[in-house]
């Protein structure tokens, strides 16, 4: 069983995951792990912060002269902020600063305040925050590692920001990297991108906020993954629901999604063929690669909705904690929109999904013993008996 757990508050000293159940012999490399941090930081519309930290995961644990000991896999990442935070984050003496009582609509912060008791929204907003994300990515990268070495890989590109949708769909991985690379929101249509960019500017300037849509593709996924014996056990299940814990996302759907609703049957199910080489195939993909939970063969594909950031510099209408007076929601350092950074947060989450069933259906204490059962499953799927 794979586990991932993270901690750590936004302002605090550092970030941590830790990852439990990989095998022995996975070859790590803490320069992928870094590049995956620092994408996540990047995409136009991104506040402040993003100009002082510059994450860098330290491995703790679990690895040694570059592979995985089977043993949990400790990362932490250092907040370069909490300089500037020390005293108002300090874990012990009397609070300093002035308290957040001012909840912003669309946080976590009321609901917070309301269920731990607090009457400082800090101690809300602080571990709420999706500076967590950093960690989801550094954990996602070693998951990114572990199916690398199996053929899997994951990629994603943006949608649509703001209500401005690309029209160019990607032809696969390799089309996805390729077009990214003169991109600063990761979408690969470049004249959509140019009118995302002037969205998110003008959100900017009226002191509002953007969300927007990003897909995450899996290649390379075997037939097999996950179950439907049993919901919880559904790939699709567990991948929806990584995909919502991430902090803003509203909805996900799987290949024509909800769109399928308004089709004929006869126009949404794939058309099953066979080929010696290939083993069955299909000609399209409108299931998005998940057919009764389990995985078909075909490249996966989840497209999440991120809703506009709740910090607004332009704040809505809101209630002191305190005084219950009516106030004007709290305003601090933000980003206007953060759809990019949320996508490659996207690709940690449905990596780990996938080592996870992977794990389920292949796992072994090694590597080796993984690699050996995936390479004869491989070959039975292709001869398709
Ligand atoms: C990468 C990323 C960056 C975010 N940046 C901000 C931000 O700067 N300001 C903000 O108010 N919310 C930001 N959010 C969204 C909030 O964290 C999120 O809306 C909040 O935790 C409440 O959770 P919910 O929207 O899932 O209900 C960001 C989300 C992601 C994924
Ligand atoms: C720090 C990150 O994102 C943060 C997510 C966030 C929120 O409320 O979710 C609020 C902002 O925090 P701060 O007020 O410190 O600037 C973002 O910068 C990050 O992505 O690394």
């Amino acid at each position: 069983m794979l586990r991932f757990i993270t901690a750590g508050e936004s302002h605090g000293p550092a970030l941590t995951a830790i990852i439990e159940g990989l095998p022995a012999g996975v070859s790590i490399d803490s320069e992928i792990i870094n590049s995956e941090l620092v994408r996540r930081q990047q995409g136009f519309g991104r506040g402040g912060r993003m100009l002082i930290e510059k994450d860098k995961a330290e491995i703790v644990s679990g690895v040694r002269f570059g592979q995985t000991l089977g043993s949990p896999l400790t990362l932490m990442i250092t907040n370069r902020d909490w300089v500037n935070w020390q005293e108002r984050m300090s874990q012990f003496g009397s609070p300093t600063g002035q308290p957040v009582t001012a909840p912003r609509p669309g946080h976590a912060d009321l609901p917070g305040a309301l269920k731990y008791r607090r009457q400082d929204i800090r101690d809300i907003l602080e571990r709420a925050s999706a500076r967590e994300t950093a960690a989801r990515v550094a954990g996602g990268a070693v998951c990114k590692q572990l199916l690398a070495a199996v053929g899997i890989r994951v990629a994603s590109h943006i949608v649509n920001i703001g209500g401005v949708t690309a029209e160019v769909v990607p032809k696969g991985y390799e089309d996805i990297i390729a077009n990214k690379v003169n991109s600063e929101l990761g979408c690969i249509d470049a004249k959509a991108e140019r009118k995302m960019k002037e969205a998110i500017f003008e959100a900017k300037e009226q002191g509002d906020s953007l969300g927007g849509i990003f897909e995450v593709v899996a290649y390379g996924v075997m037939p097999g993954l996950g179950s439907h014996v049993q919901w919880d056990r559904r790939l699709d299940t567990r991948l929806a629901g990584a995909m919502m814990s991430i902090q803003a996302i509203k909805g996900v759907e799987f290949g024509t999604g909800f769109d399928c609703a308004n089709r004929l049957g006869s126009l949404v199910h794939d058309e099953i063929y066979y080929d010696s080489q290939k083993g069955y195939y299909r000609e399209t993909n409108n299931a998005g690669g998940i057919e009764g939970g389990i995985a078909n063969g075909e490249a996966i594909v989840i497209r999440a909705a991120m809703k506009p950031i709740p910090t607004l510099m332009k704040p809505l209408l809101s209630v002191d904690i305190v005084s219950k007076t009516p106030i004007k929601a709290n305003t601090e350092r933000s980003d206007v929109c953060a759809v990019t950074a949320a996508a490659v947060v996207g690709e940690s989450m449905t990596a780990y999904i996938l080592a996870e069933a992977l794990l389920d259906k292949f796992g072994g204490d090694t590597m080796v013993e993984v690699k050996s059962r995936i390479a004869q499953y491989r070959e039975y799927i292709q001869k398709g008996s």
